[in-house]
């Protein structure tokens, strides 16, 4: 079933065209990764999908229904989109238990004690037991991200977002953030990536979509996009990445 439909989505900044018309549907249950070289747009479509970012034309769909009605309240989308970005944007003076519970006590105003059984699991889960009390700046990059995203499920979202989520991590922190990545798709989670690991996309994603100057030029599974890819600018993107 379509999740998440996107329909001849097109972004401006001023003169500049940073989504050409994009249209993609993403199933339920499946990992899509947007792939393409700096500045090609992946970061705007993701932000437009969580209505942080308005659209000039084109249609948005969660579940069927249309989220990019103008003048929409973007709060109730983006209790069922969660985002997760580069920068993992904890508060420093609360634990980690304090910053994942902040949310929903304010949201679904509930109590810590109604909340803490679900959030504790959820560390528990993505190997983050020991590290609840932890203040962030105990933590390392990548617990801190893994924090972050825990802090995004906590809101219990249908489909999750994840900008560049390992860009600014050590390169050998990345590997524990793809497996809570891998560990929440076995769940059965939604999830859409901009992402620069392609050794992941290759072997995670259920499809790539190559973007290139606002526009999807290529996608499809990872076993054709990356191995037999038709169109000249992924294959030329490709042999510069790979
Ligand atoms: N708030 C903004 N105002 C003006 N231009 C913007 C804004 N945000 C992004 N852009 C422009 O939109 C284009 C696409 O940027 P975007 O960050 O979406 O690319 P990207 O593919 O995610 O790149 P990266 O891999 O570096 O994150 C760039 O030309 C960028 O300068």
């Amino acid at each position: 079933m379509t999740k998440l439909s996107l329909r001849d989505v097109v972004k401006r900044f001023g003169s500049n065209t940073v989504c050409d018309g994009i249209s993609l549907d993403v199933a339920e249950g499946e990992m899509v990764c947007l792939i393409g070289a700096s500045g090609a747009g992946k970061s705007t479509l993701l932000r437009c999908i969580n209505l942080l970012e308005p659209i000039e034309d084109g249609e948005i769909f969660l579940d069927g229904e249309d989220i990019s009605i103008p003048g929409l309240d973007p709060m109730p989308v983006r209790r069922r989109i969660g985002m997760v970005f580069q920068s993992y944007n904890l508060f420093p003076h609360m634990t980690a238990i304090e910053n994942v519970m902040l949310a929903p006590r304010r949201v679904y105003k509930k109590s810590r004690q109604e909340l803490r059984p679900e959030v504790e699991a959820l560390f528990e889960k993505f190997g983050l037991a020991d590290r609840m009390e932890h203040y962030p700046d105990q933590l390392s990059g990548g617990q801190q991200q893994r924090v972050a995203i825990v802090r995004a499920l906590a809101m219990k979202p249908e489909v999750m977002l994840f900008d560049e989520i390992t860009a600014a991590l050590d390169p050998q922190l990345v590997g524990e953030v793809l497996e809570v990545l891998r560990l929440l798709k076995d769940s059965g989670m939604t999830m859409m990536l901009a992402t620069h690991e392609m050794g992941f996309a290759r072997e995670a994603a259920d499809k790539v979509c190559f973007l290139k100057d606002g526009r999807i030029v290529e996608e499809g599974p990872p076993s054709v996009l990356f191995e037999n890819p038709t169109d000249p600018q992924t294959r030329e993107f490709l042999a510069r990445v790979l």
